[in-house]
């Protein structure tokens, strides 16, 4: 039998169905919208309603909006054709560099000038500061302006860090000025030695001794370190300071008894990094005065308030006399400051007032024949490697001659024998120096302090072999002139060398030896610019000799 046809098909759905067509369609439409978007097509724009016929004055208004639109497309015309001219005239004058772009190059330009007199008068300034008749009228500035001069002295070198024509313009004042020597560094040499060192001194001028804090920090880092959670105490050996209650003690003495107006100037002298700032940062407890290995750091007087009975005044370091000998000199790097002497000459110097062994076992070096061969050692060992992987003896003597003055190098050196005063003094400068100091207290609390501190053994330390009082310029017209370099010899200079570099001579090698000793040269009186890379002579030599070696001329195509 014949199933009967229905009726008509249903249109039910089931949900998940029509909320899938659904997706769909919205999906479609959020790409046709986007497409429309991506080729510029705008919206529709909203149909015009127009004026209904019911209106009256419908003709007027029609005609007003006519108007209307004209001057309005007329106005958008003009804009356009202003913009473009004033396109087209920013294009011409880019490329002819017209008037119009002309003033404000020439405010840049004025700007950059100003900026250029600026830094070239910053550096004129800086360049004065440097030089040894400033430092030297500074340092007569601090000397007249102290009631007491404390002249600091590297107990690795106590002897070579007097300086008679300080200690006699202090004491021609007949008592008004008061001298003490401070003994730092005293956790670099030996504990022996430093008492013999001590009692050495004593006999001549009061002394005491000290310990630097050499790793401290300014105000504000040391604000955010406490209000760091983390920020704990500095209890390492660099972090203790010792001598500083004994010091303090020594000059609030001082400061009743000789002064009137109730504060105490304390000028702080002594040779190049013997450890100036860093007593005053330790008696300070911040880092107000800059210190460092660099040599020469301190340029200007600088005073700092300790207590309220208390100032300090940081100094200039001393300008060493030339007739000091070359011995005395190079511990210091004075000359090699003064660019008369090569760090390598330096350190040859240096190294034949030691012990051999002693410089091998700080080093860790092997048995070397002389300074050269030392340096070669030290340099391979420190990775001071130049151009060619060749041992680098420039930068490791230059580090080799840091360490004799900075924070870690342990050397001493022995008490010479006690043969009377020495000629700048007399006994009754000696009893006017020791007049009204509690000399007893001094002695105990030195005796604590050596007995606290942390020493080298002497087994480890270097035998230095000192050379006596350095002699000091202390009168600004026995330093003779000298050639400030400015900006501009040092463009001249580098402007000669890239002239030097560029001639080419068919006889090269004639020319690269000399051309390398020129550079050599400028690169040393232009210190700071560049880093001298010096040339193995011994290599181009060797180059020459050989017959293998690459021919440009006929080998490269
Ligand atoms: N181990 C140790 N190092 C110290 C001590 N005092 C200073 N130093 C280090 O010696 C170096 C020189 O210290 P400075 O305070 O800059 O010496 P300065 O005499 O003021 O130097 P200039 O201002 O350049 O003349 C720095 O590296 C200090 O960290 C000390 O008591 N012990």
């Amino acid at each position: 039998m014949k199933r009967p046809k229905l009726k008509k098909a249903s249109k039910r759905l089931s949900c998940a169905k029509r909320f899938k067509i659904l997706k769909k369609v919205r999906e479609h439409h959020r790409k046709v919208r986007k497409e429309a978007k991506k080729s510029g097509i705008r919206r529709k724009a909203k149909k015009d309603i127009g004026v209904p016929n019911s209106a009256p004055f419908k003709e007027e208004v029609l005609r007003e909006a006519e108007q209307k639109k004209q001057e309005l497309e007329e106005l958008r015309e003009k804009n356009r054709l202003a913009k473009q001219k004033e396109r087209a005239e920013k294009r011409k004058q880019e490329t002819d560099g017209t008037a119009a772009d002309a003033e404000p190059k020439s405010k840049k330009a004025k700007k950059e000038e100003k900026a250029k007199a600026q830094k070239q008068a910053r550096a004129a300034v800086a360049k004065k500061k440097s030089t040894k008749k400033f430092r030297c009228s500074e340092l007569n500035k601090v000397i007249e302006a102290a009631d007491v001069i404390v002249e600091v002295l590297d107990a690795r070198d106590p002897l070579g860090c007097r300086c008679p024509q300080l200690e006699e313009a202090v004491l021609k004042h007949g008592g008004k000025k008061r001298l003490l020597l401070v003994l730092n560094k005293i956790d670099l040499v030996p504990k022996d030695n430093l008492e013999k060192w001590l009692e050495y001194l004593q006999v001549e001028c009061p002394t005491l001794v000290f310990k630097s804090t050499t790793c401290l920090q300014d105000r504000t880092v040391l604000e955010k370190k406490q209000r760091d959670a983390s920020g704990l105490m500095d209890h390492s050996r660099a972090g203790l300071t010792f001598g500083r209650d004994s010091l303090m003690q020594t000059l609030n003495d001082l400061a009743g008894k000789e002064c009137s107006d109730g504060m105490l100037k304390v000028g702080v002298v002594g040779f190049p990094n013997v450890g100036k700032s860093s007593i005053i940062n330790s008696l300070k407890g911040i880092r107000v005065c800059c210190a460092g290995v660099q040599r020469g750091m301190t340029r200007c007087m600088q005073e700092v308030h300790i207590s309220k009975k208390v100032k300090m005044i940081d100094s200039p370091a001393i300008v060493a006399a030339p007739s000091n000998s070359g011995e005395k000199l190079a511990l210091r790097s004075l000359r090699v400051e003064e660019e008369e002497e090569s760090p390598a000459e330096a350190a040859r110097v240096l190294l034949k007032q030691c012990t051999q062994e002693h410089i091998m076992l700080q080093y860790n070096v092997p048995d070397y024949r002389n300074s050269l061969e030392f340096l070669t050692f030290l340099a391979k060992k420190r990775g001071y490697l130049q151009k060619g992987a060749l041992p680098n003896v420039e930068q490791a003597a230059a580090v080799f001659l840091g360490d004799w003055t900075g924070a870690k190098l342990s050397y001493y050196s022995k008490t010479p024998e006690r043969r009377g005063l020495p000629p700048h003094l007399t006994n009754a400068m000696v009893t006017e120096m020791h007049r009204g100091l509690n000399m007893g207290r001094i002695h105990m609390a030195n005796e604590q302090i050596i007995k606290r501190v942390r020493c080298p053994n002497q087994a480890f330390s270097i035998c230095f072999s000192s050379k006596g009082l350095t002699a000091g310029l202390l009168r600004v017209s026995e330093i003779p002139e000298e050639k400030v370099v400015t900006e501009e010899d040092i463009s001249e200079q580098t402007q000669d060398m890239e002239g030097t570099k560029e001639v080419k001579t068919p006889d090269s090698e004639r020319t690269l030896p000399q051309q390398t000793v020129q550079q050599e040269s400028m690169c040393k009186q232009i210190k700071g610019m560049a880093q001298p890379v010096s040339v193995n002579t011994d290599l181009l030599e060797a180059q020459r000799n050989n017959d293998d070696a690459y021919d440009f001329s006929t080998d490269f195509v």
